[in-house]
């Protein structure tokens, strides 16, 4: 099954990236397929408007609907069909999580919806509410420029778990938030040399007693994530099993 990807965005050029690394290797593979559009090519006027000033004042502008609605018409189409998810990163969305980008990973049709200003008039989000089976997703608590930088993101959170993309689909188990890692963050990681400038690997790494390196990092996730991320645990994490 190849997973379709369309951006809309008045900066197409954002999503050249793709073309690399191991996106554009699933794209070679035909995992993926990407279609960046710019949404100036769906007005009329000499200036290619996208924005106007907002209903009610207030600073900044806004994002016409009409472009958005005649891109979504040649871009998806004018049925509705929930197996199209329409995606509109958001500082007002709702937070993307592991487990969104595992639903999101067996979808065959993801569509980016990227505003800039001060954002998109309303009406084209209930549009393709009606429509298709949309997200309004936030990536954290900060504001970027527009919606590229976090669609970007999204993709690759999403992309990377695709059956196939991976060559070793086992270390998706162990990543923080992992299903494997029963949500909690990730053990911290050494390699060799076992000695760097007086830092040392800790021992129990290097004793060969898979039992005791299991325990040492099932307690290092949850002595990280109660550190950090008291919001992830629960009662029973708090004390190491
Ligand atoms: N359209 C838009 C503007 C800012 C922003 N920041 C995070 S997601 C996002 C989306």
């Amino acid at each position: 099954m190849t997973m379709r990807l369309d951006y809309l965005s008045i900066f197409p050029a954002y999503f050249d990236v793709l073309d690399i690394s191991l996106l554009g290797k699933a794209a070679v593979n035909g995992l993926v397929e990407v279609h960046a559009h710019d949404l100036r090519d769906w007005t009329h006027d000499r200036h290619r408007t996208v924005d106007d000033t907002p209903c009610g004042g207030g600073a900044g502008m806004v994002m016409k609907p009409d472009p958005w609605g005649e891109a979504f018409d040649e871009i998806i189409g004018t049925e509705p069909d929930s197996s199209v998810h329409v995606i509109f990163p958001s500082p007002s969305g709702a937070p993307f999580t592991q487990s969104a980008a595992q639903e999101l990973s067996s979808a065959v049709r993801i569509v980016f919806c990227c505003g800039r200003y001060e954002g998109i008039d309303h009406r084209v989000i209930d549009y393709a509410r009606s429509m298709w089976t949309v997200h309004e997703v936030s990536l954290g608590d900060y504001v970027l420029n527009g919606g590229e930088v976090a669609a970007l993101a999204i993709t690759e959170a999403v992309v990377r778990l695709v059956p196939g993309f991976m060559g070793n689909p086992e270390s998706l188990a162990e990543e923080s938030f992992s299903a494997g890692q029963d949500g909690l963050l990730e053990y911290p990681l050494f390699t060799r040399p076992v000695s760097w400038r007086g830092l040392d690997v800790p021992e129990v790494l290097m004793s060969g007693h898979h039992g005791r390196i299991a325990k040492w990092r099932r307690d290092e996730s949850v002595r990280l994530t109660c550190e950090r991320r008291p919001d992830l645990t629960d009662s029973d994490f708090g004390v190491p099993h």
